[in-house]
């Protein structure tokens, strides 16, 4: 199947710069997409609670801050860039009131309107600018002259311009200077899902702590065990991210090579497979979401069990040492204004 990939050519820049925008959020997508549409003549207004920490960080960045209703008020086209556990609630008491027909609703992400958690009016265009990078790189690549490619994809086209001005805002956070690839709500919330349980997240943290496991279980050293199965898994990565596995697996020795292509299918095999089609099995029929979604309401008991053992795995502890060894590896995320 082949994807549609639209570049700045493709995109009038003077659709989203004659239009007002919201952007609600200003964590790492929202300071990115905020911070760029204004750069590119966009006039821009963010929508933060009154309490919210990063007000402060917005005003000093030269933004105007409002809430989020007063935002959604004043804008035509509102970005939702809060978590998407906060969306809901924070689209029917905030934004709901604020929509008119004619105006356009945006998402970074397409987990509430997929799972119908929001399901807005029919009068307005519903879009999706979904950048493939963590924020604070969008916003470094923009800055740059470059772009983090995104996905683009329209769920409700009120205006029969949806899409025009969905790759208008693309082109203003520099996604069309790499390539604004068009997808569905339901595409990019399937595979965006699947990929950061089973592969990206959850698999490699798993592969990661596994692997540390068994080599200090056996007795080797703690340090040399994090080197194996963690520090350098950036420098193998490094490599599949520049030419794929086969410009990492010519890097890497004969043995090296021979050991991942006889082993690695051992590792990952076919009930591991089998269990990566029941992960997309829960996410396609919305299990995963009912789960996540009822767990945030109870106040996320397991997800804060699960992520205070995982800061409490011995692996974190070794890093940390061996991290302070090494002043280049162990920096804060930055934002760059
Ligand atoms: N992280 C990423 O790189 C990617 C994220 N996405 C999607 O982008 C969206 C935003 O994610 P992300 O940037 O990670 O989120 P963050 O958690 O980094 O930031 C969320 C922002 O929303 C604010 N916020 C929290 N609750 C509310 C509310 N009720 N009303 C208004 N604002 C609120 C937070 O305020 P405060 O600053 O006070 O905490 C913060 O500024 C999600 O849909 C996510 O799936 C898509 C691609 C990649
Ligand atoms: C891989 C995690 C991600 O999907 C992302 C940065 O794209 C997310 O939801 O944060
Ligand atoms: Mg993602
Ligand atoms: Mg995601």
């Amino acid at each position: 199947m082949t994807v549609e990939v639209y570049y700045d050519d493709d995109a009038d820049l003077g659709l989203i710069q004659g239009r007002k925008v919201a952007v609600i959020g200003y964590g790492s997508q929202g300071h990115a997409h905020a911070l760029s549409l204004r750069d590119s003549g966009v006039d821009v207004v963010v929508g933060l609670p009154v309490g919210s920490k990063s007000r402060p960080k917005a005003e000093e960045q030269g933004l105007r801050v409002l809430t989020p209703a007063e935002a959604a008020a004043e804008a035509d086209v509102i970005m939702i860039l809060a978590p998407d556990t906060a969306q809901r609630a924070l689209y029917a008491e905030a934004i709901a009131p604020n929509l008119a027909s004619g105006k356009a609703l945006f998402f970074g992400h397409g987990f509430n309107i997929r799972y119908d958690l929001i399901k807005p009016p029919a009068d307005v265009d519903v879009a999706m600018v979904a950048p493939k990078g963590p924020g604070h790189l969008v916003r470094r690549q923009y800055v740059d002259g470059k772009g983090v490619p995104c996905l683009v994809a329209v769920e409700q086209d009120a205006s029969g311009n949806a899409f025009a001005l969905a790759l208008s805002y693309a082109k203003a956070i520099g996604g069309t200077r790499a390539g604004a690839i068009k997808t569905t709500f339901k595409e990019e919330t399937e595979t965006d899902l699947f990929g950061e349980q089973a592969v990206l997240c959850g698999g490699a943290a798993a592969l990661v702590q596994t692997g540390f496991e068994v080599l200090t279980e056996a007795g080797y050293a703690p340090e040399v065990a994090y080197f194996e199965c963690l520090h350098e898994l950036k420098l193998i990565v490094d490599l599949m991210y520049e030419g794929g596995i086969a410009r990492m697996r010519y890097s890497v020795s004969d043995t090296a090579e021979y050991g991942d292509l006889s082993r690695g299918p051992r590792v990952i095999d076919a009930r591991v497979k089998e269990e990566m089609r029941k992960i997309l099995g829960e996410i396609q029929s919305g299990e995963f979401a009912r789960e996540w979604v009822a767990e945030d309401e109870a106040g996320r008991p397991n997800f804060a069990k699960w992520r205070a053992e995982g800061a409490a795995h011995p692996i974190e502890e070794t890093g940390q040492k061996l991290r302070s060894m090494m002043s280049w590896v162990d920096r804060p995320i930055t934002e760059t204004a």
